[in-house]
């Protein structure tokens, strides 16, 4: 409260140059005991009371004298905006009061002050009421000697007790333990101690009331412990919160730049001040000036404006950056926050490039990697058909792995061709590939076929001794064909080789270190071997670390044409004839099961290409048995079936049958005793190709060229 607001406005004044006459008439009139006085101008320049005329009558009474030779001339004025608190220190029982020019504006007197007081008393005292009514805390004050003095309505709910059943009692009766006893005793305030009331715990902080250095009382407050452990958990989620997405927005490798709805900045990553390329002190605080700020500000008010997510782009530090500002409402629907990603352009570009360079790169090495894997494909074997594809391609994965192979299949599918193709792509292409086949050597001598000998081993040992393939295969590959015919001894020998990379010649007494790759062939089921006990199941699992099952020829039709082709265009290059093979022969091939697979297809060529007299080769010239295997009726080739299924085989090879013999469809409709539509409409039933792609006369001619 200020002087202004209770001091008295109605001021009375003299003029200096009044009589004194005048100014008691004033005095008495108005029932005042001073006045100041005033100058010409209106100023204070002093003061003249009932003393003053004490003092004239003091000097024979003379009235008449000018005001201003008997005025106090010291006056001390007070400013009107002068606090209330202030105007205690003053001695005076009146003061003028002037404002900041200067002027005259009001007298303050003491009751003036007591009145100013009074009424902050009451405003303090009503406030003070409705806060303690208002606090969820429970309020309890007490006197010097711990009886109690008020409760607020939260403390008489915490105590279950009306106000005037607890006030005046002892506090120690309500409230056990309490902590105010203590502070009444040391005059120092307690906080955060627990007190349980009415079997509710509450945290409390208590303080004394102090008049000077006297305690005149203490007061204590009190809050249920459960909701302070309730906000204690909620700020405990808030902060992990925050340090959360603190680490998310520091980590990001996009800048994010967080404002306020005016632009001011909050809050800005490590990207952000990379990219726009800021001193640090751009980076911080609200208000900077700076980039950051003049961006902050440009996308705050284009998001504010649309109350939607917003880009801009511009260039800095000669980088083309995108800025995405999105706002962040209050629960009014006002924007308080833009969120603004700061994205480099530049850098995505840059990058989309190296990208568009990598696939380029790619594409170029896939396409040389095909050339490459045709290129081998051609030199190391012929196949056309998707599972040889995908054994070769298993087996050019695996080449470049140091790792033993095992290659099962039927006799002469190619398992060598094979393990060749495996040497030819691995890093020891530049080695010798040794083969050995185990079957084909005596027992007795394996052993020193494996691992050599030593000079003197035995009678009749070279001088010099003698190297065994594991020797003479160092930094190639050995390939171990027919391993399962593997005696049981030399299993056992051969397993240790293989744990310890090293190996004694028979007779020898040094151990000699081994350098080759192994690759292993059978045509044994050595899973069968073992279980039957003739082959060891340690020596099995260290050979089979990578299995490869070369497929039988009957499987993989298209590759017994394309073998066809292949083997007789070397057979006419070999005994220079220029012989061509029916589409007999390729359809009786293709049916045959060739059970000595690409060996057998191979023999079988060159002894037709031998003992054939025409150029063309029918299947006449086929040994007998070979044409009765070569062509069974589709229904002697397979199991009984239901009646239906081979009616329709029958159809199907008579329909093929009479496609293949006859010139034209009309002439085949006509041999079978159907119309051609109906012979259409079954052969498209039996997926049969006709029309102009069926055959004209001679039908499919291989002569190895084509
Ligand atoms: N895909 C192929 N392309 C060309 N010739 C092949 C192919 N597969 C096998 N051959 C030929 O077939 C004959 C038998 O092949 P290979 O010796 O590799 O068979 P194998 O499975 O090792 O037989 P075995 O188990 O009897 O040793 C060889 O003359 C080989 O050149």
């Amino acid at each position: 409260m200020l002087v202004k607001d209770v001091m008295t406005s109605e001021v009375l004044t003299v003029e200096e140059g009044v009589a004194v006459a005048e100014a008691v008439q004033l005095l008495r009139r108005h029932k005042v005991k001073g006045v100041p006085v005033v100058d010409a101008i209106g100023r204070v320049c002093g003061m003249f009371t009932v003393k003053h005329l004490f003092q004239v009558v003091a000097d024979g009474g003379k009235l008449a004298r000018p005001v201003r030779e008997l005025m106090q001339r010291e006056v001390t004025v007070i400013r009107d905006d002068t606090s209330l608190e202030e105007t205690c220190g003053f001695p005076q029982k009146r003061l003028p009061v002037v404002d900041a020019g200067g002027n005259l504006v009001g007298m303050l007197t003491k009751s003036d002050i007591i009145r100013g007081f009074k009424t902050t008393f009451v405003h303090a005292r009503q406030e003070l009421k409705a806060v303690l009514e208002a606090t969820p805390h429970g309020i309890v004050a007490v006197n010097p000697q711990g009886y109690i003095t008020f409760v607020n309505p939260a403390a008489e709910k915490i105590l279950r007790l009306k106000a005037e059943r607890v006030i005046g009692g002892d506090v120690s009766d309500f409230i056990p333990n309490c902590a105010v006893i203590g502070v009444l005793a040391t005059g120092r305030a307690i906080r955060n101690f627990k007190n349980t009331i009415n079997g509710t715990t509450y945290l409390g902080h208590a303080a004394p009331v102090m008049d000077g250095s006297d305690i005149i009382g203490a007061v204590a407050s009190f809050q249920p412990f459960s909701e302070i452990e309730s906000l204690a958990d909620e700020l405990g989620v808030v902060k992990q919160l925050y340090k959360e997405l603190d680490a998310v927005i520091s980590c990001s490798y996009d800048g994010i730049l967080v404002t306020e709805a005016d632009g001011a900045i909050r809050k800005v990553n490590a990207a952000t001040v990379k990219l726009l390329g800021l001193a640090p002190s751009q980076s911080a605080g609200a208000g900077e000036e700076g980039r950051a700020h003049q961006l902050g500000e440009r996308v705050a008010a284009k998001v504010c404006q649309d109350r939607k997510p917003c880009s801009i782009s511009c260039r800095i530090n000669g980088r083309q950056v995108a800025l995405t500002g999105t706002p962040v409402f209050d629960e009014n629907g006002a924007v308080v926050r833009i969120v603004t990603n700061v994205r480099d352009l530049s850098e995505l570009s840059a990058l989309r490039q190296e990208l568009e360079e990598v696939n380029r790169l790619k594409e170029m090495y896939f396409s040389e990697l095909a050339r490459l894997k045709a290129e081998v494909a051609t030199t190391s074997g012929t196949y056309r058909s998707a599972e040889m594809q995908r054994v070769y391609d298993l087996a050019l994965r695996v080449a470049v792995v140091d790792t033993p192979v095992l290659i099962h299949g039927e006799s002469g599918v190619g398992k060598e061709v094979l393990a060749n193709y495996i040497h030819d792509g691995s890093a020891r292409r530049d080695g010798a590939f040794i083969k050995i086949n185990c079957a084909a050597i005596p027992e007795t001598l394996l052993e020193s076929e494996l691992f050599g000998y030593a000079e003197g081993a035995f009678s009749g040992a070279r001088r010099g001794g003698k190297p065994g393939v594991f020797e003479i295969a160092h930094g190639g590959t050995l390939f171990m064909d027919e391993i399962g015919e593997l005696p049981g001894s030399i299993q056992a020998k051969l397993l240790r080789v293989l744990q310890d990379q090293e190996f004694f010649k028979v007779g020898g007494s040094r151990p000699v270190k081994f350098d080759a790759r192994l690759l292993f062939a059978t045509n044994r089921d050595l899973e069968a071997e073992v279980k039957a006990g003739r082959f060891r199941e340690d020596l099995f699992y260290r050979i089979n670390v990578v299995p490869l099952f070369v497929p039988p020829l009957r499987e993989r039709p298209e590759d017994i044409v394309a073998l066809t082709a292949e083997f007789l265009a070397k057979m006419n290059c070999k005994y220079k004839t220029d012989k061509k093979l029916s589409a007999e022969i390729i359809e009786a091939f293709t049916n045959y099961p060739w059970p000595g697979n690409v060996r057998e297809l191979i023999n079988v060529l060159e002894r037709v290409v031998i003992t054939s007299r025409q150029e063309f080769i029918t299947l006449e010239d086929l040994p007998g048995n070979f044409r009765q295997q070569a062509h069974p009726s589709a229904v002697a080739r397979g199991p009984v079936l239901p009646l239906k299924n081979v009616l329709d085989m029958v159809e199907r090879d008579v329909i093929e049958q009479s496609l293949r013999t006859a010139k034209s469809l009309r002439q085949a409709a006509k041999a079978l005793g159907i119309d051609p539509s109906t012979l259409l409409r079954k052969a498209e039933k039996h997926k049969i190709r006709t029309g102009v792609e069926l055959p004209q006369q001679p039908p499919y001619i291989f002569n190895g060229k084509n």
